[in-house]
């Protein structure tokens, strides 16, 4: 049993600490906002995020970032990509000692185009970092707290850490793989949201299967392709944290991302979308960085090209679906 901290009450921290909780560990969950800290202590629940869940009552929360990170060297960092920045710098002020940081973050940066390890590491001191551990893969937090079979990827360069993660994590509904390719798994965990963005328009269009088959591999062909030139591991992009979070994430009512593309599809303007949804939808932004990383590595992205006009250059989503079928003609097979 060991002393586990989570920082970030959304759905993802809650149910990966609600797996701690249950996995025997002596877990404490940060949250920014004190309600809600005394509604998990009190009644056990976070109904905002995770309605109708009793959390076990081993599982405690505060809203003191101090204590927070003075209960374990273990330090889950569960926050959306944008508040990244902002808790690094919180962490700062209190941390002196080298703490291991796993990050369940599916984000890029659109403002630096930093992956969120790369960002971990530009934002906290070399001194307080033991090491840097992704666990990422397709893992609905809604259906994880139901105790469904899951499958999950902790990855590290050090594999002995990535293995600590996976004993941390591991139980007879949550099962860890290791890998070491820390670029491949970021990206896939980002880049998905993208495609799930665009499936869920092409749901919202009332396209069908054949073309949420078509957003899924031609997906996964464009994100593969910046993978690999940006370093990934090709075998990453078609494991757990890239083909198996882009099947989970395109076809699933569950996903934030795809909920959200549904409704642009059905006509409604992104502000009121997110309003609407209410919670983190990462997709938006890393749209943005994957369109300057597909410039910048000089990579064709036209799925990722055509969400971002809808997104930020006012283009009507079925004119955008129109203008992709009638490209020129194409080879199925990239030469990586
Ligand atoms: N939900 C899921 O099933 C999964 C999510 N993920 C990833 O996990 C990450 C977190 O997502 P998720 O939990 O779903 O997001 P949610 O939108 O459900 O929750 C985000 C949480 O982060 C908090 N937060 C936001 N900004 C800050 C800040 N500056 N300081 C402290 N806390 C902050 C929010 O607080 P407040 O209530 O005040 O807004 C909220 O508690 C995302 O990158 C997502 O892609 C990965 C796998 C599965
Ligand atoms: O990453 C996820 C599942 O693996 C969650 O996806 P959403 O953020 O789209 O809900």
């Amino acid at each position: 049993m060991e002393n586990v901290t989570i920082l970030g009450a959304g759905s993802w921290g809650t149910a990966l600490a609600n797996v701690l909780a249950e996995n025997g560990h002596n877990t404490l969950l940060w949250t920014h906002r004190i309600d809600q800290a005394n509604e998990i202590n009190e009644q056990h629940t976070n109904d905002k995020y995770l309605p109708n869940v009793q959390l076990p009552s081993q599982l405690t929360a505060t809203a003191n970032l101090q204590e927070a990170l003075n209960h374990s060297d273990v330090i889950v960092v569960a926050v959306p990509t944008k508040a990244i920045q902002e808790v690094c710098h919180s962490l700062m002020t209190f941390l002196n000692d080298k703490k291991l940081f796993v990050h369940v973050s599916k984000g890029i940066d659109p403002d630096t185009l930093k992956r969120i390890s790369e960002m971990l590491r530009e934002n906290l001191s070399p001194d307080v970092i033991k090491e840097i551990v992704v666990l990422s893969g397709p893992s609905h937090a809604e259906e994880v707290v139901l105790h469904h079979p899951t499958t999950i990827t902790a990855a590290c360069g050090n594999l002995e850490m990535a293995e600590k993660v996976q004993d941390l994590f591991m139980n007879q509904y949550f099962r860890v793989y290791t890998n070491e390719d820390v670029i491949g798994v970021e990206l896939g965990g980002a880049l998905k949201n993208v495609i799930a963005l665009a499936a869920g328009v092409s749901d919202g269009l009332n396209y069908g299967d054949n073309a949420k088959a078509a957003l899924i591999t031609r997906g996964l062909a464009e994100i593969t392709r910046l993978g690999v030139k940006m370093g990934g591991n090709p075998f990453t992009f078609a494991g757990l944290t890239g083909m198996g979070d882009l099947i989970a994430t395109c076809t699933s009512v569950h996903s934030r991302n795809w909920r959200a593309g549904n409704m642009l599809g059905k006509g409604m303007k992104l502000d009121e979308v997110l309003e609407n949804i209410g919670m983190v939808v990462e997709g938006v932004r890393t749209t943005k960085a994957a369109y300057q990383l597909s410039q910048e590595y000089d990579v064709p992205m036209p799925l990722t090209t055509a969400l971002y006009n809808v997104l930020f250059n006012g283009k009507e989503p079925k004119e955008a679906v129109d203008e992709l079928m009638i490209r020129m003609k194409k080879r199925e097979i990239d030469i990586l």
